[in-house]
């Protein structure tokens, strides 16, 4: 366990937090490509839901992503008053009380499972709450401060969404599903790692021991390339099992192999560019995945009915 004696960034009494504190608290931003790829599993499962009942289980997964990010700030209060890149957020800078944080991330876990199993599938529901536990006990409270595989074996907690919005509207998980769950579990270990790479000094500072900090940059850098070679041909596995199209084989299969070189360019890199670059690009590779599979099968969606008319 980390023993962080370190003397709190003492801001002075909460002024009064306002709404903008405690959304800040959900982590839209990381989120939202959270959110979006569970709404690829909601729009790539076979059969139908209401439009509205959708609507609900996305948003369920967004309120219940959230709520596990600001238990997530709660816990991670000491340490993030120390590293540079999280220093400002709403409890270190003591905009919102450590006590209103947590129970603001509680209450919004219960709501959102209660709500998902209530008004759309309690197999959805299961997995949403198993995605909290994962992410809050597993990841944040065990690993993180633990073992340079944190985000590894963590990175479960991020790969589920997909597997839930699935499960929204089948009931169950399936094998297109798991090979979802699959990709972005490939995909985080590069995509955090490139960040851990221009953060080292933050994350020694804290006492976290992520890889670049345990094994060094270079152990990190090779692991990192042979996620993007294992990642590229995974991402492209979907075409095989029917839910990608001609145009996602060639978009993927572009992509796999521009973040390959992303991969090349970190290795052999002297400076933090190319990981920056590479973290920037790991965030616009997954989002055009995904978006590829949805406009493909929406548009096939259509002309198939447009078809039948
Ligand atoms: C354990 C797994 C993961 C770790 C350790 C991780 C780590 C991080 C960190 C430290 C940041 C910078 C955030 C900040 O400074 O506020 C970040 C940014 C981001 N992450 Fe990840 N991430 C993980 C999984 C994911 C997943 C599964 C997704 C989406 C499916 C995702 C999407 C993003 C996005 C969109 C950003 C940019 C946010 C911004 O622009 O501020 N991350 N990630
Ligand atoms: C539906 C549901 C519950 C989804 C959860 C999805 C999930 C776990 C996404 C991971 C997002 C993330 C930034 C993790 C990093 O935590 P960190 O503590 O390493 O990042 P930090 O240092 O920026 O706080």
């Amino acid at each position: 366990m980390t023993d962080l004696s370190i003397e709190r960034v003492s801001t002075g009494p909460v002024s009064g937090s306002t709404p903008g504190d405690y959304i800040e608290l959900l982590k839209p931003r990381v989120m939202s490509l959270v959110v979006f790829t569970g709404l690829a599993g909601i729009v790539l499962a076979p059969g139908h839901i209401h439009p509205v009942l959708a609507a609900v289980a996305v948003l369920c997964i967004a309120v219940g992503a959230g709520a596990s990010g600001a238990i997530n700030m709660w816990y991670d209060r000491d340490i993030d008053a120390v590293m540079t890149r999280t220093v400002r957020r709403p409890i270190p800078s003591g905009r919102v009380e450590p006590d209103n944080a947590l129970a603001f991330g509680v209450i919004l876990a219960a709501a959102s499972v209660v709500v998902m199993g209530l008004a759309v599938s309690w197999a959805a529901s299961a997995l949403l709450a198993m995605t909290i536990g994962f992410y809050v006990f597993v990841y944040t409270m065990w690993l993180k401060r633990r073992t340079p595989q944190n985000i590894v074996i963590g990175g479960a907690a991020g790969a589920f969404p997909p597997m839930i919005g699935w499960a929204a509207v089948t009931g169950g998980v399936e094998l297109p599903s798991i090979l979802l769950f699959l990709l972005i579990f490939l995909w985080t270990p590069p995509h955090f790692w490139a960040l851990a790479l221009f953060r080292n000094g933050d994350y020694t500072r804290a006492g976290v021991p992520m890889m670049p900090v345990v094994a060094g940059p270079d152990s990190t850098k090779r692991q990192m390339l042979a996620y993007t070679l294992v990642l590229l041909p995974v991402a492209v596995a979907p075409y095989f099992l029917g839910i990608g199209g001609l145009t996602y084989l060639i978009g993927s299969s572009l992509l796999g192999t521009y973040f390959v070189l992303c991969a090349v360019r970190v290795l052999r890199a002297t400076d933090d560019k190319p990981a920056k670059r590479m973290f920037g690009f790991s965030i616009l590779y997954l989002f055009l995945l995904f978006a590829l599979l949805m406009g493909e099968h929406l548009v096939s969606g259509i002309l198939t009915t447009g078809g039948g008319a």
